[in-house]
Protein backbone atom coordinates (compact mmCIF):
# COMPACT_ATOMS: atom_id res chain seq x y z
CA UNK A 1 0.00 0.00 0.00
CA UNK A 2 1.88 3.32 -0.96
CA UNK A 3 -0.48 6.03 -2.33
CA UNK A 4 -2.40 8.54 0.82
CA UNK A 5 -5.36 9.17 -1.78
CA UNK A 6 -5.61 12.18 -3.31
CA UNK A 7 -5.57 15.17 -1.22
CA UNK A 8 -8.02 17.28 -2.38
CA UNK A 9 -6.25 20.48 0.45
CA UNK A 10 -2.99 20.46 -1.35
CA UNK A 11 -4.32 20.39 -4.83
CA UNK A 12 -1.85 18.13 -6.18
CA UNK A 13 -1.52 14.15 -5.58
CA UNK A 14 1.07 13.38 -3.52
CA UNK A 15 2.84 10.38 -1.81
CA UNK A 16 4.69 10.20 1.52
CA UNK A 17 8.25 8.54 2.49
CA UNK A 18 8.50 6.27 5.37
CA UNK A 19 11.29 8.77 6.29
CA UNK A 20 8.81 11.66 5.62
CA UNK A 21 6.27 10.24 7.85
CA UNK A 22 8.22 10.07 11.25
CA UNK A 23 9.31 13.96 10.85
CA UNK A 24 6.43 14.94 10.02
CA UNK A 25 3.53 13.15 12.30
CA UNK A 26 6.30 11.87 15.14
CA UNK A 27 4.00 8.70 15.62
CA UNK A 28 4.57 5.46 13.40
CA UNK A 29 2.07 4.66 11.12
CA UNK A 30 0.41 1.17 10.55
CA UNK A 31 3.01 -1.09 9.89
CA UNK A 32 1.40 -2.00 6.48
CA UNK A 33 1.61 1.50 5.30
CA UNK A 34 4.10 2.54 2.82
CA UNK A 35 4.44 5.97 2.16
CA UNK A 36 6.79 7.62 -0.76
CA UNK A 37 7.01 11.26 -1.49
CA UNK A 38 6.63 13.24 -4.66
CA UNK A 39 5.47 16.09 -7.05
CA UNK A 40 5.35 18.42 -3.70
CA UNK A 41 6.12 21.76 -4.51
CA UNK A 42 5.66 24.26 -1.88
CA UNK A 43 4.92 21.87 0.84
CA UNK A 44 3.00 23.64 3.53
CA UNK A 45 3.66 21.20 6.63
CA UNK A 46 0.54 22.27 8.59
CA UNK A 47 -1.88 21.71 5.88
CA UNK A 48 0.11 18.29 4.60
CA UNK A 49 -0.47 17.23 8.19
CA UNK A 50 -4.36 18.12 8.45
CA UNK A 51 -4.63 16.63 4.98
CA UNK A 52 -3.13 13.50 5.61
CA UNK A 53 -4.92 12.79 8.66
CA UNK A 54 -8.10 12.91 6.89
CA UNK A 55 -7.29 10.71 4.76
CA UNK A 56 -6.18 8.01 7.11
CA UNK A 57 -9.34 8.21 8.77
CA UNK A 58 -10.78 7.40 5.58
CA UNK A 59 -8.43 4.50 5.24
CA UNK A 60 -9.27 3.70 8.76
CA UNK A 61 -12.92 3.76 8.37
CA UNK A 62 -12.72 1.64 4.64
CA UNK A 63 -10.68 -0.76 6.67
CA UNK A 64 -13.16 -1.60 9.47
CA UNK A 65 -15.55 -2.33 7.04
CA UNK A 66 -17.93 0.81 8.06
CA UNK A 67 -17.84 2.49 4.74
CA UNK A 68 -16.49 2.10 2.22
CA UNK A 69 -16.19 4.92 0.00
CA UNK A 70 -19.14 5.51 -2.95
CA UNK A 71 -20.29 2.03 -1.94
CA UNK A 72 -23.02 4.00 0.38
CA UNK A 73 -22.96 0.84 3.02
CA UNK A 74 -25.78 -1.29 1.20
CA UNK A 75 -24.97 -4.94 1.97
CA UNK A 76 -24.41 -6.81 -0.41
CA UNK A 77 -27.44 -8.87 0.04
CA UNK A 78 -29.76 -6.21 -0.33
CA UNK A 79 -28.18 -4.73 -3.26
CA UNK A 80 -28.11 -7.97 -5.13
CA UNK A 81 -31.63 -8.49 -4.31
CA UNK A 82 -32.61 -4.98 -5.49
CA UNK A 83 -30.82 -5.62 -8.91
CA UNK A 84 -32.49 -8.56 -9.44
CA UNK A 85 -36.17 -7.73 -8.38
CA UNK A 86 -36.61 -4.26 -8.61
CA UNK A 87 -37.66 -2.06 -6.04
CA UNK A 88 -41.22 -3.56 -5.44
CA UNK A 89 -39.70 -6.67 -5.12
CA UNK A 90 -37.52 -6.06 -2.23
CA UNK A 91 -38.62 -8.28 0.70
CA UNK A 92 -39.91 -6.19 3.30
CA UNK A 93 -40.19 -8.98 6.14
CA UNK A 94 -37.26 -9.53 8.24
CA UNK A 95 -35.44 -12.45 8.97
CA UNK A 96 -34.13 -13.96 11.98
CA UNK A 97 -32.49 -17.00 12.40
CA UNK A 98 -31.22 -18.77 15.80
CA UNK A 99 -27.28 -20.12 15.70
CA UNK A 100 -27.05 -23.60 16.83
CA UNK A 101 -24.58 -26.51 15.56
CA UNK A 102 -26.08 -27.32 12.78
CA UNK A 103 -25.17 -23.32 11.54
CA UNK A 104 -22.42 -22.35 13.47
CA UNK A 105 -19.34 -22.70 10.63
CA UNK A 106 -18.01 -19.43 8.75
CA UNK A 107 -19.50 -21.15 5.75
CA UNK A 108 -22.78 -21.97 6.80
CA UNK A 109 -23.30 -18.35 8.62
CA UNK A 110 -22.09 -16.67 5.14
CA UNK A 111 -25.06 -19.08 3.30
CA UNK A 112 -27.33 -18.38 5.95
CA UNK A 113 -26.75 -14.09 5.02
CA UNK A 114 -26.46 -14.73 1.19
CA UNK A 115 -30.24 -16.48 1.70
CA UNK A 116 -31.66 -13.12 3.54
CA UNK A 117 -30.57 -13.44 7.56
CA UNK A 118 -31.14 -10.22 8.44
CA UNK A 119 -30.67 -11.06 12.49
CA UNK A 120 -28.66 -14.17 14.03
CA UNK A 121 -30.10 -15.07 17.43
CA UNK A 122 -28.04 -16.84 20.26
CA UNK A 123 -30.13 -18.10 22.77
CA UNK A 124 -28.48 -18.09 25.98
CA UNK A 125 -29.93 -21.33 27.44
CA UNK A 126 -27.25 -23.43 25.56
CA UNK A 127 -24.12 -23.74 24.73
CA UNK A 128 -20.87 -22.25 26.54
CA UNK A 129 -20.05 -18.51 26.29
CA UNK A 130 -16.83 -19.15 24.14
CA UNK A 131 -19.20 -20.89 21.83
CA UNK A 132 -21.63 -17.69 21.53
CA UNK A 133 -18.16 -15.24 21.65
CA UNK A 134 -16.77 -17.43 18.79
CA UNK A 135 -20.26 -17.07 16.29
CA UNK A 136 -20.39 -13.80 16.99
CA UNK A 137 -16.98 -13.16 15.79
CA UNK A 138 -17.62 -14.70 12.84
CA UNK A 139 -20.61 -13.02 12.05
CA UNK A 140 -18.71 -9.34 12.95
CA UNK A 141 -15.80 -10.79 10.43
CA UNK A 142 -18.56 -11.77 7.36
CA UNK A 143 -20.16 -8.03 7.45
CA UNK A 144 -16.69 -6.60 8.21
CA UNK A 145 -14.75 -8.71 5.09
CA UNK A 146 -17.39 -9.17 2.82
CA UNK A 147 -20.43 -6.41 3.21
CA UNK A 148 -22.83 -8.40 4.82
CA UNK A 149 -25.34 -6.66 7.43
CA UNK A 150 -26.11 -9.34 10.03
CA UNK A 151 -27.44 -7.40 13.54
CA UNK A 152 -26.52 -9.87 16.36
CA UNK A 153 -29.48 -10.99 19.33
CA UNK A 154 -28.84 -12.39 22.22
CA UNK A 155 -32.41 -14.05 23.86
CA UNK A 156 -31.53 -14.52 28.26
CA UNK A 157 -32.22 -18.07 29.49
CA UNK A 158 -34.36 -16.34 32.33
CA UNK A 159 -35.47 -18.34 35.41
CA UNK A 160 -37.99 -21.17 34.11
CA UNK A 161 -39.25 -24.03 35.77
CA UNK A 162 -38.49 -26.99 33.97
CA UNK A 163 -38.57 -30.74 34.75
CA UNK A 164 -36.25 -33.74 33.87
CA UNK A 165 -36.50 -37.13 33.97
CA UNK A 166 -32.34 -37.59 33.73
CA UNK A 167 -32.32 -39.82 31.25
CA UNK A 168 -31.08 -38.32 27.26
CA UNK A 169 -33.56 -39.91 25.42
CA UNK A 170 -37.26 -39.15 25.74
CA UNK A 171 -39.54 -41.61 28.03
CA UNK A 172 -42.84 -42.91 27.76
CA UNK A 173 -45.60 -42.06 30.31
CA UNK A 174 -48.20 -44.55 30.01
CA UNK A 175 -51.86 -44.16 31.16
CA UNK A 176 -52.52 -44.77 34.79
CA UNK A 177 -48.95 -45.00 36.04
CA UNK A 178 -47.91 -43.59 39.54
CA UNK A 179 -44.87 -41.06 38.62
CA UNK A 180 -43.33 -38.94 41.20
CA UNK A 181 -42.32 -35.05 41.15
CA UNK A 182 -39.61 -33.97 43.43
CA UNK A 183 -37.38 -30.92 44.02
CA UNK A 184 -34.40 -33.39 45.24
CA UNK A 185 -31.16 -33.53 43.71
CA UNK A 186 -29.74 -36.31 42.26
CA UNK A 187 -27.28 -37.92 39.47
CA UNK A 188 -28.65 -40.16 36.68
CA UNK A 189 -32.30 -41.52 36.46
CA UNK A 190 -34.37 -42.96 38.54
CA UNK A 191 -37.81 -45.02 37.58
CA UNK A 192 -40.61 -42.75 37.24
CA UNK A 193 -38.84 -40.01 38.96
CA UNK A 194 -39.12 -36.18 37.44
CA UNK A 195 -36.91 -33.73 39.26
CA UNK A 196 -37.95 -30.36 39.13
CA UNK A 197 -35.07 -27.30 38.82
CA UNK A 198 -37.45 -25.02 41.34
CA UNK A 199 -37.80 -25.99 45.21
CA UNK A 200 -41.00 -23.79 44.98
CA UNK A 201 -42.03 -25.32 42.16
CA UNK A 202 -45.23 -27.18 43.71
CA UNK A 203 -46.19 -24.36 45.94
CA UNK A 204 -50.45 -23.70 45.96
CA UNK A 205 -50.76 -27.08 43.84
CA UNK A 206 -53.55 -28.88 45.46
CA UNK A 207 -54.57 -32.92 45.20
CA UNK A 208 -56.96 -33.32 41.91
CA UNK A 209 -55.09 -29.95 40.47
CA UNK A 210 -53.50 -31.29 36.87
CA UNK A 211 -49.92 -30.84 35.45
CA UNK A 212 -49.72 -30.50 31.43
CA UNK A 213 -46.58 -31.51 30.38
CA UNK A 214 -45.01 -29.39 27.04
CA UNK A 215 -48.54 -28.07 26.26
CA UNK A 216 -50.06 -31.53 26.25
CA UNK A 217 -47.46 -33.82 25.41
CA UNK A 218 -48.32 -35.69 28.54
CA UNK A 219 -50.95 -34.66 31.60
CA UNK A 220 -50.96 -35.57 35.15
CA UNK A 221 -52.97 -35.29 37.55
CA UNK A 222 -51.98 -34.81 41.07
CA UNK A 223 -52.32 -37.29 44.00
CA UNK A 224 -51.03 -36.03 46.93
CA UNK A 225 -48.39 -33.47 48.24
CA UNK A 226 -45.10 -35.19 49.73
CA UNK A 227 -43.06 -32.33 51.23
CA UNK A 228 -41.94 -30.18 48.15
CA UNK A 229 -43.01 -33.13 46.04
CA UNK A 230 -45.85 -34.53 44.11
CA UNK A 231 -46.69 -37.71 43.81
CA UNK A 232 -49.22 -38.14 40.12
CA UNK A 233 -50.79 -40.18 38.04
CA UNK A 234 -50.34 -40.44 34.12
CA UNK A 235 -53.79 -39.32 32.78
CA UNK A 236 -53.26 -38.55 29.23
CA UNK A 237 -50.40 -40.68 28.11
CA UNK A 238 -47.52 -39.11 26.28
CA UNK A 239 -43.81 -38.33 25.61
CA UNK A 240 -41.63 -36.84 28.31
CA UNK A 241 -38.61 -35.20 26.49
CA UNK A 242 -35.40 -34.08 28.46
CA UNK A 243 -36.26 -30.81 29.86
CA UNK A 244 -39.80 -30.50 29.51
CA UNK A 245 -42.34 -27.42 30.98
CA UNK A 246 -44.90 -27.67 32.60
CA UNK A 247 -48.11 -25.77 33.44
CA UNK A 248 -50.77 -26.58 36.22
CA UNK A 249 -54.32 -26.02 35.66
CA UNK A 250 -57.22 -26.34 38.38
CA UNK A 251 -61.39 -27.33 36.69
CA UNK A 252 -60.45 -26.38 33.86
CA UNK A 253 -58.61 -23.70 34.16
CA UNK A 254 -54.35 -22.86 34.07
CA UNK A 255 -52.92 -21.54 36.90
CA UNK A 256 -51.04 -18.31 36.61
CA UNK A 257 -47.89 -18.58 39.13
CA UNK A 258 -45.97 -16.10 40.11
CA UNK A 259 -43.08 -17.73 41.45
CA UNK A 260 -41.23 -14.66 43.02
CA UNK A 261 -38.19 -15.38 40.54
CA UNK A 262 -35.99 -12.59 39.06
CA UNK A 263 -37.23 -12.24 35.51
CA UNK A 264 -33.51 -12.09 34.76
CA UNK A 265 -30.63 -14.10 36.96
CA UNK A 266 -27.41 -13.65 38.01
CA UNK A 267 -26.71 -15.68 34.67
CA UNK A 268 -28.23 -13.37 32.29
CA UNK A 269 -26.44 -10.16 33.78
CA UNK A 270 -23.18 -11.92 33.60
CA UNK A 271 -24.48 -13.08 29.69
CA UNK A 272 -25.93 -9.06 29.31
CA UNK A 273 -22.35 -8.10 29.97
CA UNK A 274 -20.27 -10.29 27.69
CA UNK A 275 -23.08 -9.32 25.17
CA UNK A 276 -22.14 -5.85 25.62
CA UNK A 277 -18.46 -6.46 25.44
CA UNK A 278 -19.25 -8.22 22.19
CA UNK A 279 -21.07 -5.78 20.48
CA UNK A 280 -23.94 -7.54 20.02
CA UNK A 281 -27.14 -5.22 18.47
CA UNK A 282 -30.23 -6.72 20.60
CA UNK A 283 -31.37 -8.27 23.58
CA UNK A 284 -34.23 -10.78 23.74
CA UNK A 285 -35.28 -10.70 27.95
CA UNK A 286 -37.12 -13.86 28.18
CA UNK A 287 -39.96 -14.73 30.53
CA UNK A 288 -41.09 -11.08 31.28
CA UNK A 289 -43.75 -10.35 33.51
CA UNK A 290 -44.10 -6.60 33.63
CA UNK A 291 -41.88 -3.93 32.29
CA UNK A 292 -39.73 -3.47 35.27
CA UNK A 293 -36.77 -5.44 34.22
CA UNK A 294 -37.09 -4.27 30.46
CA UNK A 295 -36.87 -0.49 32.30
CA UNK A 296 -34.49 -1.55 34.10
CA UNK A 297 -32.06 -2.72 31.85
CA UNK A 298 -32.51 0.04 29.23
CA UNK A 299 -31.45 2.27 32.07
CA UNK A 300 -28.44 0.02 32.93
CA UNK A 301 -27.64 -0.03 28.94
CA UNK A 302 -27.75 3.00 28.58
CA UNK A 303 -25.15 4.25 31.08
CA UNK A 304 -22.97 1.42 30.27
CA UNK A 305 -23.25 0.93 26.49
CA UNK A 306 -21.99 3.04 24.39
CA UNK A 307 -24.02 1.83 21.39
CA UNK A 308 -27.70 1.68 21.63
CA UNK A 309 -28.40 -1.84 22.30
CA UNK A 310 -32.26 -2.58 21.68
CA UNK A 311 -34.26 -4.79 24.21
CA UNK A 312 -36.78 -6.64 22.94
CA UNK A 313 -39.65 -8.39 25.77
CA UNK A 314 -40.42 -11.78 24.68
CA UNK A 315 -43.92 -12.48 25.36
CA UNK A 316 -44.31 -16.60 26.54
CA UNK A 317 -46.25 -16.44 29.45
CA UNK A 318 -49.86 -15.57 31.16
CA UNK A 319 -48.59 -12.80 33.01
CA UNK A 320 -46.84 -10.46 29.60
CA UNK A 321 -50.33 -10.87 28.34
CA UNK A 322 -51.97 -9.59 31.22
CA UNK A 323 -49.82 -6.77 30.97
CA UNK A 324 -48.92 -6.11 27.69
CA UNK A 325 -49.47 -2.65 26.62
CA UNK A 326 -47.31 -1.83 29.09
CA UNK A 327 -44.28 -3.93 28.17
CA UNK A 328 -44.56 -3.06 24.81
CA UNK A 329 -44.27 0.43 25.56
CA UNK A 330 -41.09 -0.21 27.79
CA UNK A 331 -39.17 -2.00 25.35
CA UNK A 332 -37.85 -1.87 21.64
CA UNK A 333 -39.49 -4.55 20.37
CA UNK A 334 -41.66 -7.93 21.01
CA UNK A 335 -40.84 -11.41 20.08
CA UNK A 336 -44.07 -13.54 20.48
CA UNK A 337 -42.15 -16.47 21.15
CA UNK A 338 -45.27 -18.94 20.90
CA UNK A 339 -43.04 -22.42 22.22
CA UNK A 340 -43.45 -21.13 25.86
CA UNK A 341 -46.59 -19.33 25.24
CA UNK A 342 -48.09 -22.73 24.03
CA UNK A 343 -47.10 -24.23 27.38
CA UNK A 344 -48.74 -21.46 29.29
CA UNK A 345 -51.84 -21.35 27.51
CA UNK A 346 -54.17 -23.47 25.53
CA UNK A 347 -52.87 -23.59 22.10
CA UNK A 348 -56.25 -22.78 20.13
CA UNK A 349 -55.66 -19.31 21.92
CA UNK A 350 -52.23 -18.73 20.24
CA UNK A 351 -53.71 -17.63 16.65
CA UNK A 352 -55.57 -15.04 18.36
CA UNK A 353 -53.63 -13.96 21.04
CA UNK A 354 -50.30 -13.85 18.26
CA UNK A 355 -53.03 -11.39 16.44
CA UNK A 356 -53.51 -9.04 19.62
CA UNK A 357 -49.94 -8.86 20.14
CA UNK A 358 -48.93 -7.86 16.56
CA UNK A 359 -51.71 -5.14 17.08
CA UNK A 360 -50.66 -3.33 20.06
CA UNK A 361 -47.06 -3.52 18.96
CA UNK A 362 -48.34 -1.56 15.47
CA UNK A 363 -50.29 0.49 16.97
CA UNK A 364 -47.03 1.28 19.50
CA UNK A 365 -44.94 1.22 17.09
CA UNK A 366 -42.73 -1.22 18.04
CA UNK A 367 -41.08 -4.10 15.57
CA UNK A 368 -42.67 -7.29 16.18
CA UNK A 369 -41.24 -10.68 16.03
CA UNK A 370 -43.53 -13.76 15.41
CA UNK A 371 -41.34 -17.17 16.16
CA UNK A 372 -41.25 -20.62 16.90
CA UNK A 373 -42.57 -23.77 14.96
CA UNK A 374 -43.32 -21.49 11.59
CA UNK A 375 -41.59 -24.46 9.98
CA UNK A 376 -40.86 -27.14 12.26
CA UNK A 377 -41.28 -30.10 10.57
CA UNK A 378 -37.89 -28.91 8.67
CA UNK A 379 -35.91 -29.56 11.31
CA UNK A 380 -36.28 -33.45 9.75
CA UNK A 381 -37.75 -33.05 6.45
CA UNK A 382 -36.70 -31.52 3.31
CA UNK A 383 -40.44 -29.74 2.50
CA UNK A 384 -42.53 -27.91 5.01
CA UNK A 385 -46.14 -29.02 5.18
CA UNK A 386 -48.32 -27.41 3.70
CA UNK A 387 -50.15 -25.81 7.51
CA UNK A 388 -46.81 -24.44 7.57
CA UNK A 389 -46.64 -22.42 4.80
CA UNK A 390 -50.39 -21.06 5.60
CA UNK A 391 -49.06 -20.28 9.26
CA UNK A 392 -46.33 -18.58 8.06
CA UNK A 393 -48.14 -16.73 5.13
CA UNK A 394 -50.85 -15.11 7.87
CA UNK A 395 -48.01 -13.64 9.98
CA UNK A 396 -46.71 -11.83 6.77
CA UNK A 397 -50.54 -10.96 6.32
CA UNK A 398 -50.68 -8.96 10.05
CA UNK A 399 -47.58 -7.14 8.72
CA UNK A 400 -45.49 -8.80 11.79
CA UNK A 401 -41.67 -7.03 11.27
CA UNK A 402 -40.06 -10.55 11.32
CA UNK A 403 -39.99 -14.24 10.93
CA UNK A 404 -37.75 -16.18 13.62
CA UNK A 405 -36.29 -19.80 12.53
CA UNK A 406 -35.49 -22.02 15.63
CA UNK A 407 -34.53 -25.46 15.58
CA UNK A 408 -35.39 -25.59 11.77
CA UNK A 409 -31.38 -23.26 11.49
CA UNK A 410 -29.83 -24.29 14.76
CA UNK A 411 -30.16 -27.98 15.01
CA UNK A 412 -32.28 -28.91 11.53
CA UNK A 413 -30.13 -30.50 8.29
CA UNK A 414 -32.37 -27.87 6.23
CA UNK A 415 -31.78 -24.53 7.18
CA UNK A 416 -30.60 -22.74 4.15
CA UNK A 417 -34.31 -24.47 2.77
CA UNK A 418 -36.23 -23.32 6.03
CA UNK A 419 -35.12 -19.63 5.36
CA UNK A 420 -35.72 -19.59 1.35
CA UNK A 421 -38.96 -20.97 2.58
CA UNK A 422 -39.55 -17.91 4.70
CA UNK A 423 -38.32 -15.63 1.85
CA UNK A 424 -40.35 -16.91 -0.89
CA UNK A 425 -43.56 -16.77 1.41
CA UNK A 426 -43.29 -13.91 2.76
CA UNK A 427 -42.53 -11.64 -0.55
CA UNK A 428 -45.45 -14.05 -2.05
CA UNK A 429 -48.25 -12.72 0.69
CA UNK A 430 -46.52 -8.84 0.60
CA UNK A 431 -47.53 -9.13 -3.04
CA UNK A 432 -50.62 -9.94 -2.70
CA UNK A 433 -51.13 -7.32 0.42
CA UNK A 434 -50.17 -4.85 -2.00
CA UNK A 435 -52.52 -5.97 -4.87
CA UNK A 436 -55.66 -5.50 -1.80
CA UNK A 437 -54.33 -2.67 -0.56
CA UNK A 438 -54.66 -4.27 2.85
CA UNK A 439 -52.28 -1.90 4.33
CA UNK A 440 -54.95 1.12 3.95
CA UNK A 441 -56.77 -0.97 6.57
CA UNK A 442 -54.30 -0.17 9.32
CA UNK A 443 -55.22 1.91 12.06
CA UNK A 444 -53.00 4.36 13.63
CA UNK A 445 -53.04 4.97 17.55
CA UNK A 446 -51.50 8.89 17.43
CA UNK A 447 -48.34 8.37 19.39
CA UNK A 448 -46.60 11.91 20.13
CA UNK A 449 -47.25 14.03 23.00
CA UNK A 450 -44.83 16.65 21.56
CA UNK A 451 -45.50 18.89 18.59
CA UNK A 452 -42.31 17.72 16.96
CA UNK A 453 -43.31 14.08 17.32
CA UNK A 454 -46.75 14.33 16.21
CA UNK A 455 -45.34 16.84 13.40
CA UNK A 456 -42.93 13.42 12.66
CA UNK A 457 -46.20 10.97 12.95
CA UNK A 458 -47.86 13.30 10.25
CA UNK A 459 -45.18 13.70 7.63
CA UNK A 460 -44.54 10.12 7.83
CA UNK A 461 -48.37 9.22 7.39
CA UNK A 462 -48.87 11.42 4.60
CA UNK A 463 -45.63 10.76 2.82
CA UNK A 464 -46.50 6.94 2.57
CA UNK A 465 -50.27 7.56 1.65
CA UNK A 466 -48.33 10.26 -1.27
CA UNK A 467 -46.26 6.94 -2.03
CA UNK A 468 -48.59 4.86 -2.72
CA UNK A 469 -50.99 7.29 -4.29
CA UNK A 470 -48.03 8.49 -6.53
CA UNK A 471 -46.14 4.43 -7.35
CA UNK A 472 -43.34 6.29 -6.40
CA UNK A 473 -40.37 3.34 -7.05
CA UNK A 474 -38.41 4.03 -3.80
CA UNK A 475 -38.88 6.55 -0.59
CA UNK A 476 -35.75 7.67 1.02
CA UNK A 477 -35.24 8.82 4.85
CA UNK A 478 -32.15 10.72 6.63
CA UNK A 479 -32.49 10.07 9.59
CA UNK A 480 -30.13 9.76 13.32
CA UNK A 481 -31.78 7.41 15.65
CA UNK A 482 -33.92 5.86 12.96
CA UNK A 483 -37.52 7.08 14.39
CA UNK A 484 -38.32 8.49 10.99
CA UNK A 485 -37.64 5.55 9.22
CA UNK A 486 -39.65 3.32 11.58
CA UNK A 487 -42.28 5.79 11.72
CA UNK A 488 -42.63 4.99 8.04
CA UNK A 489 -42.56 1.50 8.28
CA UNK A 490 -45.43 1.68 10.89
CA UNK A 491 -47.25 3.02 7.73
CA UNK A 492 -46.33 0.05 5.64
CA UNK A 493 -45.94 1.30 2.27
CA UNK A 494 -45.65 -0.30 -0.82
CA UNK A 495 -42.21 1.31 -1.72
CA UNK A 496 -39.14 0.02 -0.65
CA UNK A 497 -37.59 2.87 2.69
CA UNK A 498 -34.22 3.33 2.08
CA UNK A 499 -32.96 4.70 5.64
CA UNK A 500 -29.41 6.55 5.65
CA UNK A 501 -27.69 6.94 8.85
CA UNK A 502 -24.54 8.03 9.59
CA UNK A 503 -24.92 5.70 13.11
CA UNK A 504 -24.19 2.40 13.09
CA UNK A 505 -26.16 0.78 15.83
CA UNK A 506 -29.42 2.87 14.10
CA UNK A 507 -28.15 0.71 10.96
CA UNK A 508 -28.29 -2.25 13.35
CA UNK A 509 -31.65 -2.44 15.02
CA UNK A 510 -33.47 -0.34 11.58
CA UNK A 511 -32.43 -4.30 10.33
CA UNK A 512 -35.43 -5.68 12.19
CA UNK A 513 -38.12 -3.09 11.18
CA UNK A 514 -40.30 -3.62 8.30
CA UNK A 515 -39.69 -2.86 4.63
CA UNK A 516 -36.50 -0.53 5.66
CA UNK A 517 -33.02 -1.31 4.15
CA UNK A 518 -30.60 0.58 6.32
CA UNK A 519 -27.31 2.42 4.72
CA UNK A 520 -24.83 3.59 6.62
CA UNK A 521 -23.37 6.86 5.21
CA UNK A 522 -22.25 10.39 6.62
CA UNK A 523 -24.70 12.62 7.19
CA UNK A 524 -24.10 16.64 6.99
CA UNK A 525 -26.45 19.69 8.06
CA UNK A 526 -26.88 20.36 4.34
CA UNK A 527 -30.21 17.85 3.40
CA UNK A 528 -29.67 19.25 -0.54
CA UNK A 529 -26.08 18.00 -0.41
CA UNK A 530 -26.79 14.58 1.48
CA UNK A 531 -29.97 13.94 -1.17
CA UNK A 532 -27.98 14.84 -4.03
CA UNK A 533 -24.90 12.61 -3.39
CA UNK A 534 -27.09 9.63 -2.03
CA UNK A 535 -29.15 9.56 -5.06
CA UNK A 536 -25.82 10.59 -7.20
CA UNK A 537 -24.34 7.25 -5.60
CA UNK A 538 -27.55 4.90 -6.00
CA UNK A 539 -27.46 6.16 -9.31
CA UNK A 540 -23.72 5.31 -10.11
CA UNK A 541 -24.84 1.88 -9.13
CA UNK A 542 -27.45 1.26 -11.60
CA UNK A 543 -30.16 0.76 -9.47
CA UNK A 544 -32.29 4.01 -10.22
CA UNK A 545 -32.68 5.10 -13.85
CA UNK A 546 -34.24 7.76 -15.46
CA UNK A 547 -37.75 8.60 -14.73
CA UNK A 548 -37.55 7.10 -11.53
CA UNK A 549 -39.51 8.62 -9.15
CA UNK A 550 -38.38 8.83 -5.27
CA UNK A 551 -40.08 10.48 -2.01
CA UNK A 552 -37.48 11.88 0.01
CA UNK A 553 -38.31 12.33 4.15
CA UNK A 554 -35.97 14.07 6.22
CA UNK A 555 -35.60 15.47 9.44
CA UNK A 556 -32.33 16.46 10.16
CA UNK A 557 -31.36 18.63 13.30
CA UNK A 558 -28.28 21.04 12.37
CA UNK A 559 -25.61 20.82 14.89
CA UNK A 560 -25.43 24.40 13.60
CA UNK A 561 -28.25 25.85 14.29
CA UNK A 562 -29.38 23.77 17.26
CA UNK A 563 -33.01 23.17 17.57
CA UNK A 564 -34.15 24.44 14.03
CA UNK A 565 -35.56 20.71 13.03
CA UNK A 566 -36.26 20.58 8.99
CA UNK A 567 -39.06 17.71 8.66
CA UNK A 568 -40.07 17.98 5.06
CA UNK A 569 -41.53 15.57 2.20
CA UNK A 570 -39.92 16.18 -1.01
CA UNK A 571 -40.84 14.32 -4.58
CA UNK A 572 -38.20 14.07 -7.38
CA UNK A 573 -38.21 12.47 -10.50
CA UNK A 574 -34.44 11.69 -11.67
CA UNK A 575 -33.13 12.72 -14.90
N1 LIG B 1 -26.26 -22.57 20.81
C1 LIG B 1 -26.80 -23.78 20.70
N2 LIG B 1 -26.07 -24.88 20.89
C2 LIG B 1 -26.61 -26.11 20.81
N3 LIG B 1 -27.91 -26.33 20.51
C3 LIG B 1 -28.69 -25.28 20.32
C4 LIG B 1 -28.19 -23.94 20.39
N4 LIG B 1 -29.20 -23.09 20.16
C5 LIG B 1 -30.27 -23.85 19.93
N5 LIG B 1 -29.97 -25.17 20.01
C6 LIG B 1 -30.86 -26.31 19.79
O1 LIG B 1 -31.92 -25.88 18.94
C7 LIG B 1 -33.17 -26.12 19.56
C8 LIG B 1 -34.14 -25.01 19.21
O2 LIG B 1 -33.65 -23.75 19.65
P1 LIG B 1 -34.52 -22.81 20.56
O3 LIG B 1 -35.93 -22.81 20.09
O4 LIG B 1 -33.81 -21.53 20.60
O5 LIG B 1 -34.38 -23.43 22.02
P2 LIG B 1 -35.39 -24.16 23.01
O6 LIG B 1 -35.79 -25.44 22.35
O7 LIG B 1 -34.55 -24.39 24.21
O8 LIG B 1 -36.52 -23.22 23.25
C9 LIG B 1 -32.86 -26.26 21.05
O9 LIG B 1 -33.75 -27.09 21.71
C10 LIG B 1 -31.48 -26.84 21.05
O10 LIG B 1 -31.56 -28.23 20.93
C1 LIG C 1 -38.62 -18.30 21.35
C2 LIG C 1 -38.93 -18.91 22.48
O1 LIG C 1 -38.08 -18.93 23.57
P1 LIG C 1 -36.97 -20.05 23.80
O2 LIG C 1 -36.63 -20.67 22.51
O3 LIG C 1 -35.85 -19.34 24.44
O4 LIG C 1 -37.64 -20.98 24.75
C3 LIG C 1 -40.23 -19.59 22.66
O5 LIG C 1 -40.54 -20.01 23.77
O6 LIG C 1 -40.99 -19.64 21.66
K1 LIG D 1 -33.99 -18.29 25.81
MG1 LIG E 1 -39.26 -19.56 25.40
Amino acid sequence: MAVVGDLALMGTKIKLTDKFEKRVFGVPLSSSTRFSFSHVKNLDVRKLRTAVRAVMQVEKIQSSGELKEGSLGFDVVSERELKENGFLGLRKTKLVCTIGPACSSIDELEKLAIAGMNVARLNMCHNSREWHQDVIRKIKKLNQEKGYCVSVMIDTEGNQIQVDHGSSSSVKAEEDSIWYFTTEKFEGSRPFTIQANYEGFSEGVNSGDEIVIDGGMATFEVIEKVGNGLRCKCTDPGLLLPRAKLSFWRDGKLLGRDYDLPTLSTKDWSDIVFGISEDIDFIAVSFVKDAEPITHLRDYLSTTSSKAIKVLAKIESLESLRRLEEIVEASDGIMIARGDLGVEIPLEQIPSVQKDITYVCRQLNKPVIVASQLLESMVEYPTPTRAEVADVSEVVRQYADALMLSGESAIGSYGMKALSVLRTTSTRMEQSCREESRQTLLHQRKLGASLPDQIAEQICHCAVEMADNLGVDAIFVYTRHGKMASLLSRNRPNPPIFAFTNDNSTQMALNLQWGVTPLLTDLSDDMEGNVKKTVELIKAKGMIKKDDAILVVSDIIPISTARTIFQSIQVMTIT
